[in-house]
């Protein structure tokens, strides 16, 4: 028996809790004579197990956590398929909107605009300040496709947290969930009185500019070797503040570039498995996205990045891509258009405004690019749509692909590649199911929560999971151990293809898009290597000794600086 300090937020109270191998003399008299560590954590896997709500489980193991950290992780590692969908997406979306009823103890760091000109104080409060590597920063204005929870946007950073624990062996004392509290526009939260945020709504974007300066600034200072992750803010200001701070400091925007990286690596794998079907290259393919915000605009993106590394011209890979928002078609003559929008907003329409995904469909099926390009496989006549989006308060776009969008995809595509990305399940523009069924079993699919897998005539197929829990731990512990001074665009794309390149034998011949759950600390191990190695290219890392580090040390350095639970 060893005695530890429970958390942080209770300092000085001291707990019990059975460590492995229990000194004797300590145990004596202290835990039932029978207890066994063995038996015990199979006894938690019981207890969890036998709570029927998703919401229940949430809780049994976010108490868990905070009692007996050990047993957590360790229960994670040895059930990820089990427990993420739970510590994480789906369940998080329900945990987050119950956040303040379901509240019992601090976890992490809570900044409000009342605390504006006082920052510096409210971050050294935190106990462990020398500990600290990374954060994962929201201010709760778009949690998932759940639209603005306000402060009880602190289940997402705790979630994404526990999964950079889990993931890639982050000290637990060294992350900070961090919630800014600027207000929310969430009537019903606003008028329920076990709300856990200020009672106004959201500050000006002139004040929250003011507080975010101050508060960039105080965590670089406070916590210099700090790693920050931009985390569900809503579209406009996740761009902003991701241009305003990206150059300054270690920061970067889960939900722009972390999916820009994910689903980049999964198309990537879902192009060789369509290619067999079609002969047509990645850097062929028309990339239709449903949702312009953050994640569409940020794949967008990425994918255009990429198809220039493949030979395209910036246009062409311009032209490939297309994007849908709420009013349909985005193209230049519609009207104003949002600023992270107009870039990739269609000149080559000009017509009435589309809001019919078929047509719109049929529109980029049938489009000739104005001038003829090469051998790029341009005139062949199909194209790969894949899609995202949806939020909360749109409840009746869940579907969105419907039957006939499905069937029209697999019309026109041996192997279609849908993507139905929105969080939490009940967001998903279509269950892998309705996928499998309209498409005749053809598909290539990968949601943003995970789907269970399907039979179809004889033969099991597996669903992908193209969710960012896939980059953001890898690309974290490259960026911390690394010492970066930015997250360029260059460490970004190395995470994704870094991902890309991390399935085995087994899992290409399964037809699997993203390596299997339970081996994410060993991705993460691959693209932290790679990650590092993008760095050091681009002159932004402090740990100048991991240049003289071939690649097999520096994995062997990643293995042995991950965490692991001691229970
Ligand atoms: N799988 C993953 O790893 C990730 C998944 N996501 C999920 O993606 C979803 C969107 O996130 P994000 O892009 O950041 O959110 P944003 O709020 O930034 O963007 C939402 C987009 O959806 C569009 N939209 C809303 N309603 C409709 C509609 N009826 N028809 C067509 N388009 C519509 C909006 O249009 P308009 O611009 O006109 O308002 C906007 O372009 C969320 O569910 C989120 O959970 C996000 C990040 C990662
Ligand atoms: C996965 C994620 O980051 C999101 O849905 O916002
Ligand atoms: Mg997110």
């Amino acid at each position: 028996m060893t005695i530890i300090l429970t958390p942080y937020w209770s300092k000085g109270v001291q707990r019990l809790k059975p460590a492995s191998p229990p000194p004797e003399k300590l145990r004596h008299g202290l835990v039932p004579s029978a207890f066994n560590e063995g038996v015990h954590a199979e006894r938690a896997l019981a207890q969890l197990r036998g709570k029927d709500q998703p919401l229940e489980k949430y809780i049994f193991l976010s108490r868990l956590k905070s009692d007996d950290p050990d047993l957590f992780y360790k229960l994670c590692l040895e059930n990820m398929a089990e427990i993420t969908p739970i510590i994480y997406t789906p369940t998080v979306g329900d945990a987050c909107i119950q956040f303040s009823h379901i509240y019992r103890r601090p976890e992490g760091l809570w900044v409000s605009i009342k605390d504006k000109g006082n920052i510096k104080n409210v971050l050294n409060n935190w106990p462990k300040i020398d500990k600290a590597r990374i954060s994962v920063v929201t201010d709760g204005s778009r949690i998932l496709g759940l639209g603005d929870l306000g402060v009880n946007g602190m289940g997402i950073s705790i979630g994404k947290l526990s999964l950079y624990v889990a993931g890639a062996g982050i000290l637990p004392q060294s992350t900070i969930p961090i919630c800014l509290d600027l207000g929310t526009n969430n009537q019903a939260f606003l008028e329920d009185p076990f709300y856990l945020g200020l009672r106004q709504k959201r500050v000006s974007e002139q004040e929250m500019d003011e507080f975010m300066d101050e508060f960039m600034h105080e965590m670089t200072q406070a916590f210099p070797k700090m790693m920050i992750q931009f985390e569900d803010f809503s579209t406009d200001k996740a761009f902003r503040y991701l241009e305003r701070y990206r150059h300054q400091y270690p920061v970067f925007n889960d939900d722009i570039q972390g999916t820009g990286a994910v689903v980049l690596s999964g198309l990537m794998n879902a192009a060789k498995l369509s290619s067999a079907a079609s002969g047509m290259p990645l850097n062929a393919h028309r990339i239709l996205f449903f949702g312009a915000g953050s994640a569409g605009v940020g794949v967008a993106t990425q994918l255009q990045s990429f198809f220039t590394l493949q030979g395209l011209s910036v246009e062409e890979a311009r032209r490939r891509i297309w994007l849908i928002d709420s009013q349909g078609l985005v193209y230049e003559s519609r009207g104003r258009l949002a600023e992270h929008k107009k870039y990739f907003a269609r000149d080559d329409y000009s017509g009435p405004p589309m809001t019919d995904i078929l047509d719109i469909i049929d529109l980029c099926q049938t489009y000739r690019p104005p001038r003829p390009v090469h051998h790029l496989g341009e005139f062949q006549p199909f194209w790969t749509g894949f899609e995202m989006n949806l939020k909360c308060d749109l409840h009746c776009h869940q579907g969105a692909f419907t039957p006939e969008v499905l069937q029209l995809m697999a019309a026109i595509n041996p192997r279609p590649i849908i993507f139905p990305l929105s969080n939490p399940v009940r967001l998903s523009e279509c269950s892998f199911n309705d996928a499998v069924v309209n498409t005749n079993g053809t598909v290539l699919f990968a949601s943003g929560s995970p789907f269970p897998e399907q039979e179809f005539v004889g033969r099991v197929l597996y669903p992908g999971q193209g969710n960012n829990m896939y980059i953001f731990p890898g690309l974290g512990l490259g960026a911390i151990l690394s010492r970066a001074t930015q997250v360029t665009d260059s460490m970004v794309e190395a995470s994704s293809l870094g991902l890309a390149n991390s399935l085995t034998e087994e899992e290409h011949a399964a037809g699997l898009l993203y390596p299997r759950v339970e081996r994410i600390r060993e991705i993460s191990a691959h693209i932290a290597v790679q990650v590092i190695r993008a760095a050091q290219k681009a002159n932004v890392t402090r740990s100048p000794e991991l240049a003289k580090m071939d690649d097999s040390q520096l994995h062997a350095l990643m293995k042995r600086k991950m965490w692991n639970p001691s229970f």
